[in-house]
């Protein structure tokens, strides 16, 4: 794995070249699912312990993100969409990468585990290490498979911060993981149909490379049904309710026609009007879980009030 050495570096590293290592933007709904796992889960945690267990769980998706790009700075370089990033950039070196993720994930775990319980610490690194090692140094560059098994890291959040609360796992932490897990495919996917002469240039085997367009986009179709009664029979769970069923099947509605258009033959649409649709479903995709997960805390707010919290 070359690495450019302290000396050769081309631009000095910034503050903010650390800050974009932990890939704050992916993160930031990731952590949003966590905190809402937190808050959701029937025992009460307190603010301090609340925020700081959020924060650590932040940290260590940082470090696992400084981790990805350290392994990915091949690829990563190839890609127009990475390339831009500080490893490929020259802003940072690989070992500086790896040193800051490293540290950053010992950081965040062990803190975690001091914070609330060694249940969750221990989550912490496991969710860490499978997206650090299982995701990205072998399912990612091995299989078209990778983000489905991979999704299972970036589906554990919720997990943790319900773990903070309980120590413990429940049906609706297993729930808020099915969400996460079967939304993945249809989110990345999406973004890898327009994204796809990137991919083949690395030599990552994502689907969109190994089976082409149509079976990715019946792929997502697939599971954008197969998703839509997991996550609106979570409506039915302790953590559900009215507002939640009523978020949960408009956007399942909207998410299965977007998955329907995309489906369409690619014959009928002009390639503008393909990627605008692509690209038009991967950000709907984003508010799709971000719904999800801010109509659960509207639920959990509900209850609240109405056993007189406020
Ligand atoms: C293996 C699972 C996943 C894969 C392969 C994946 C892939 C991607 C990629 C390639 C991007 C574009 C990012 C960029 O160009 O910098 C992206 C964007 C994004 N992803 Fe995912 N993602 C995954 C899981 C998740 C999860 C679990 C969440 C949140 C819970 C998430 C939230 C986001 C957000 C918020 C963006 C937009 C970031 C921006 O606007 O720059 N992703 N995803
Ligand atoms: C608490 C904790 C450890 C959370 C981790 C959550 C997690 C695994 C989120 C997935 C984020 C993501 C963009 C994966 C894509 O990696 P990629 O390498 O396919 O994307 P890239 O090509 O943009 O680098």
């Amino acid at each position: 794995m070359s690495d450019i050495s302290y000396l050769e570096r081309q631009n000095e590293a910034q503050f903010g070249d650390f800050v974009a290592l932990l890939k704050p933007r992916v993160m930031s709904l990731v952590v949003f699912t966590a905190f809402v796992g937190l808050v959701v889960a029937p025992v009460p945690v307190h603010p301090f312990v609340a925020f700081t267990a959020i924060l650590f769980i932040a940290l260590g998706g940082g470090a696992s993100g400084a981790l990805n790009m350290w392994y990915d700075a091949d690829i990563d370089r190839v890609m127009r969409r990475t390339k831009g990033r500080p490893i490929p950039a020259g802003r940072i070196t690989e070992g500086e990468a790896l040193g800051f993720g490293l540290a950053l994930a010992g950081i965040s775990c062990v803190m975690l585990a001091l914070a609330s319980n060694l249940f969750s610490g221990l989550f912490l690194a496991f969710t860490i290490f499978f997206y650090a090692v299982v995701y990205t140094m072998w399912l990612k560059r091995s299989t078209p498979q990778n983000i489905v098994i991979g999704g299972a890291a970036g589906a554990f959040p919720p997990m943790i911060g319900w773990a903070v609360a309980t120590g413990s796992i429940s049906l609706e932490s297993i729930a808020m993981f099915a969400i996460i897990f079967l939304w993945t495919p249809p989110h990345f996917w999406s973004l890898a149909l327009f994204m796809k002469e990137d991919y083949s240039n690395a030599g990552v085997p994502m689907l969109t490379v190994t089976h082409g367009r149509r079976v990715t986009r019946l792929q997502i179709l697939i599971y954008t049904l197969v998703l839509a009664p997991v996550a609106i029979g979570t409506a039915f769970t302790s953590i559900g309710g009215p507002v939640y069923l009523a978020v949960a099947l408009a956007l399942n509605a909207l998410f299965i026609k977007g998955a329907v258009g995309l489906w369409r033959r690619d014959e009928e649409v002009a390639l503008d009007d393909r990627y605008a649709r692509e690209k038009r479903f991967f950000y709907f995709s984003l508010l799709y879980l971000f719904g999800h997960f801010a109509a659960l805390l509207a639920e959990a707010g509900l209850k609240y009030f109405e056993l007189g919290g406020w």
